[in-house]
């Protein structure tokens, strides 16, 4: 029996990622909560003729702790999403305060869930939700996850099409590590299975613009919904491929590799990334194995170049302060 739960079920990405939990075999209940037609997209869902059982809760009468209650993995895309013009640290006062909020709910009802964080800015939102739960006493590093899975899913595509082969975009492994926003991106090029030709590598035009592409992914989507949103399709299909993952490690005995942005003292491993980083960085999107537990082992970013060191000085430096601003922040009193 796996309880999953959608924090910001009835948004643009919360629908269809809702939806791709309600496929998943090994969900067999799914808690949706929101401020918003909870009760209306779970209606809907409970339709479909898989195993999950849907309910949705609105917050009135403790809706958060009810949807919440008993929950193996709870997934977080609630919050405002960024227009054009606007940074992904321009949503931190508004989701940092809807994150805090939802980190309390998850310690009074679901303290040993696994918690995947989408709300932006991820940099900062994971360290928000880390102090919360520390301050509540039910802090586990292996179990909170910051979800990057949309930059290594696009880096795939990209380089796939970058080749010129844009159809084997799925054969495409790219780890992609440091953070999520901008900079703090990085796409490990030098190590992407199968390898990408020598002469796209050596192009130094064109390894820039396919890097700078995986970095600022989402604008290419916020300019192309002008004003309607940031990306959501592509987002849920990301973030329900990472919560199978983790469900495959957690309760179907499997050990699996991927990226995620987490606390480098979750697992063994994380000091040596400190000094492949050459920063005492609290987090970082790292290679992580999984097992039943969470963050079994922080695995080494590996060989990497010339060009991806220069760009791993860069992401160091910008998540300095990001990391900081999420550690710092104290939720505003709750009005009376
Ligand atoms: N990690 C990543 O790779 C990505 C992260 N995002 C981020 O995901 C977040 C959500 O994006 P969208 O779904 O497009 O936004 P949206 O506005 O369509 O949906 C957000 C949902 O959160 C709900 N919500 C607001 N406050 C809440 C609260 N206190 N408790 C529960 N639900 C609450 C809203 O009612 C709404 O239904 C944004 O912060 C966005 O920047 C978006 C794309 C990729
Ligand atoms: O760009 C945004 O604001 C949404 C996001 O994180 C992404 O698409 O990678």
């Amino acid at each position: 029996m796996v309880k999953a739960v959608v924090c910001g079920a009835a948004g643009g990405i919360g629908q269809p990622l809702s939806l791709l939990l309600k496929l998943n075999p090994l969900v067999t209940e799914l808690s949706l909560y929101d401020v918003v037609n909870a009760p209306g997209v779970a209606t809907d869902l409970s339709h479909i003729n898989t195993p999950a059982q849907v309910a949705g809760f609105l917050p009135a009468d403790n809706g958060a702790e009810k949807a919440l209650a008993g929950a193996d993995l709870v997934v977080i895309p609630a919050g405002v999403p960024r227009k054009p013009g606007m940074t992904r640290d321009d949503l931190f006062n508004v989701n940092a305060g809807i994150c805090a909020t939802l980190a309390q709910a998850i310690a009074n009802a679901a303290p040993n869930a696994f918690i995947l964080v989408i709300s932006n800015p991820v940099n900062s939102t994971v360290p928000v939700f880390a102090e919360t739960l520390k301050k509540a006493g039910c802090y586990n590093p292996k179990k909170l996850l910051g979800v990057t899975t949309l930059d290594i899913v696009r880096a795939s595509t990209f380089v796939a099409s970058v080749v010129g082969q844009p159809q084997d975009a799925p054969k495409y492994t790219i780890p992609v590590v440091g953070g999520h926003s901008g900079a703090t991106i990085l796409p490990l090029l030098t190590q992407s299975e199968p390898k990408i030709p020598a002469a796209i590598l050596n192009d130094q035009a064109k390894r820039d613009a396919l890097v700078n592409r995986i970095q600022f992914g989402g604008d290419e989507v916020v300019k192309a919904k002008d004003g309607l949103g940031s990306a959501t399709l592509s987002m849920a299909q990301a973030g329900a491929h990472f919560a199978n993952l983790v469900l495959q490690a957690a309760f179907a005995g499997k050990t699996l590799v991927t990226q995620s942005y987490i606390d480098l003292n979750a697992a063994a491993g994380g000091e040596d990334i400190k000094k492949e980083i050459g920063a005492d960085l609290a987090y970082f999107s790292v290679n992580v194995e999984l097992g039943r537990d969470g963050v079994q082992n922080i695995l080494p970013i590996g060989n990497i170049d010339d060009q991806e060191r220069t760009l791993l000085a860069a992401a160091v430096k910008e998540l300095g302060p990001s990391i900081e601003k999420g550690v710092q922040f104290t939720p505003a009193p709750p009005k009376l």
